[in-house]
């Protein structure tokens, strides 16, 4: 998968002296002028606070710190953080990126209005609110809740007579109905049991599903049952937090809206707060645009016990709402391009950093991390150019665990990848270096220096589209399988699958697969070169059933298509074989990257290929291919008896 982000300079003002030290900058005034700030949350826009919890315990231990200095003996406590903090300031450190200083506190403006409104109201005067990506419009008021349930035992607002006290009174201590007398024993049970059934409470369904959860409603991490979305709701409030600092008195509204808007002297019912847009953050009421007022008079009218307050509240973002390209535009250097993508394997994200960022590997790795968790466990980054046949290069753990052993899930199946045995730096091989991040990983342990498995997330649709051509008729072979993402979706739905790949690892790890997705009846696996393995397929009896043929290494496979010339010429003629549909990918940097590819196959051929159906698979670098060529093998080339020029070279080198 490719997580696509930002591609722009850096355009924070920061001072050269202060570029990685943005959390070292004042933490009492806003870093830019909030004027020359563009609308909507800004990490340059805002007040620092003081007063967060984060702060206060900071500032708990500078005190302990300054203490100690003091005083001589350390303090009986001392957290394990206090302790790092006495190691030296080490700028590759990830410890430099302090959360607090990325709080932004900004005062805004908010209606108070019941609860059971705020819905309706929020869709009326939506162009007025906050709309601020991520904080809902809605906020609720800590304090003034109260359960559905409850209110409606209490009565409606406004309600004089006791009644719904009693009714309340008597669900509590199972008083009667009508005299408010207690029910003897033996009549409370009784009363019991007619609000029962063999299937639970009657009267109360809520009860009676609490009674009885579902099963599968129970996961308890990220599930989406019951707790897995008050989870997710937790979650999602974590990155902010709105307060009501003062609530304005309610004559102006009473002046504009009617005697009923007055002070809140009792509990009105429960509230919510609806955020206003920044513009009117300072506004009085009488500011306040007509189409408010006019909606706020309305609900008014509908009902005479709606109130609304203009209250004035403190909205504080913390490090976790802002994003992973607003945390890094603030910490790397001014002008600085903010790394833009990143690959992934399934827990394992690979950075490609410019050389520039190398001296803040550290420190964009935390946030990428900081950013993608829980999804993202490491970061690792190409820390080598590529410098081999294979084109190997080095990858080093930058951030989070050092587990490379990941599992990726693609189309319903579970593929194992190995990306290194034990140690922090392994090498991985990509087809094609280019300016673009990170194409094709073959990756290979240091310590054995051998490839352990391919795989690219990016090809996910490609090999989607190659699968949607297959059915249960076909009979497929796969010449550059890797751990077998094309062959072994493909063992779902066709005969059977002869999969091939020259690297023993990965062929080790598409075994695993077939086994791990029970797939290891409708698969056979081979670990040659791939020419040799044509040769084979088609020297067996296998040769017939073959039915589509899939060759995607892109760098060379079109080279390998000399392997079909006279694939049959041992077969009598008389008989019909079936020419298999051959697949093959390639490269291309010409001009015209169709008649380019077009004519390595037919060199390889040494036949023109007809009905030709060819495709752009993706861009892979500036004005270079990676192409895709489907057609049918020319029955001139299968029943051949001259070799290609490269077959001949190998026969005299052999
Ligand atoms: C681009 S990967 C394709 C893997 C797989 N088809 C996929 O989509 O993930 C190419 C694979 O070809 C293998 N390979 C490279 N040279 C080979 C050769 N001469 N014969 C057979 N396999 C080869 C590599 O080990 C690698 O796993």
């Amino acid at each position: 998968m490719l997580t696509r982000l930002f591609l722009r300079p850096n355009s924070v003002i920061l001072s050269p002296t202060h570029f990685f030290l943005f959390p070292k900058l004042s933490l009492t005034k806003p870093t830019i002028a909030s004027n020359a700030i563009p609308y909507g949350p800004s990490l340059r826009k805002g007040k620092t606070s003081l007063h967060c919890p984060q702060q206060k315990q900071r500032r708990w231990r500078q005190q302990q710190q300054e203490y100690q200095s003091l005083s001589g003996p350390k303090p009986l406590y001392q957290c394990k953080e206090d302790q790092e903090g006495e190691k030296e300031e080490d700028p590759d450190d990830v410890n430099m990126i302090n959360e607090d200083d990325f709080t932004r506190v900004f005062d805004i403006a908010a209606l108070r209005v019941p609860a059971k409104d705020c819905f309706s109201l929020e869709s009326r005067i939506r162009g007025h609110l906050l709309n601020w990506p991520r904080i809902r419009n809605i906020a609720r008021v800590p304090g003034d809740e109260m359960e559905e349930s409850m209110v409606s035992l209490l009565g409606e607002k406004g309600s004089e007579d006791e009644e719904n006290f009693d009714a309340f009174n008597r669900r509590i201590y199972g008083k009667a109905e009508g005299d408010g007398e207690e029910l003897s024993p033996v009549l409370y049970r009784e009363k019991l049991a007619n609000e029962f059934n063999s299937r639970g409470f009657i009267k109360f369904r809520n009860l009676a599903k609490i009674s009885r959860p579902k099963r599968k409603k129970k996961k308890k991490m990220g599930g989406k049952g019951v707790e897995g979305e008050e989870n997710e709701r937790e979650r999602r409030d974590e990155f902010s937090v709105v307060e009501v600092v003062e609530e304005k008195e309610g004559g102006d509204w009473r002046g504009l809206l009617g005697d009923e808007f007055k002070g809140r002297g009792k509990w009105m019912g429960s509230t919510r707060l609806l955020l206003l847009d920044e513009r009117y953050a300072e506004k009085g009421v009488d500011e306040l645009p007509q189409a408010i007022k006019a909606v706020a008079q309305e609900a008014m009218r509908e009902n005479s016990t709606t109130t609304f307050n203009l209250v004035r509240c403190k909205l504080t973002l913390f490090y976790d709402y802002w994003q992973m390209n607003e945390i890094l535009e603030a910490l790397l250097p001014r002008d600085m391009i903010i790394p833009s993508a990143f690959e992934t394997v399934g827990h394992i994200a690979h950075l490609n950093l410019r050389d520039e960022h190398l001296p803040y590997k550290k420190l964009i790795a935390k946030v990428v991390l900081d950013k993608n968790k829980p999804k993202i466990q490491t970061v690792v980054n190409k820390i080598d150019a590529i410098h081999n046949d294979y084109r190997t290069m080095q990858l080093e753990v930058l951030a989070g665990n050092h587990s490379l052993v990941t599992m990726v899930v693609e189309n319903g199946l579970r593929f194992h990848v190995d990306l290194a045995a034990v140690c922090v730096h392994f090498t991985c091989n990509i087809i094609e270096h280019s300016t673009e991040i990170f194409r094709c990983l073959f990756f290979s342990s240091l310590a054995e220096n051998q490839l352990k498995s391919y795989w690219n997330s990016r090809l996910a649709s490609e090999r989607q589209r190659l699968l949607n051509g297959f059915t249960h008729n076909d009979v497929l072979c796969d010449v550059f399988a890797g751990v077998g993402p094309i062959a072994l979706s493909a063992a779902k739905i066709v005969k059977h699958v002869y999969a091939n790949d020259l690297n023993p690892c990965a062929v080790q790890y598409m075994e695993k697969n077939s086994v791990l997705n029970k797939l290891e009846r409708h698969i056979e696996i081979f670990n040659m070169d791939g020419r040799r393995f044509i040769d084979a397929m088609y020297a067996s009896q296998k040769a017939q059933s073959i039915t589509q043929v899939v060759m995607n290494l892109p760098n060379d496979a079109v080279e390998y298509l000399d392997a079909f010339r006279g694939i049959f010429k041992y077969k009598p003629k008389d008989k019909a074989y079936a020419m298999p549909l051959i697949h093959v990918y390639g490269f291309s940097k010409a001009r015209d990257p169709e008649f380019d590819f077009h004519e390595r196959i037919r060199i390889a051929l040494q036949e023109v290929a007809v009905n030709v159906e060819m495709r752009r698979v993706r861009q892979v670098a500036p004005g270079k291919w990676m192409l895709c060529a489907s057609f049918r093998l020319p029955t001139s080339v299968a029943y051949a008896h001259t070799m290609s020029r490269m077959q001949a070279h190998q026969v005299k080198s052999f």
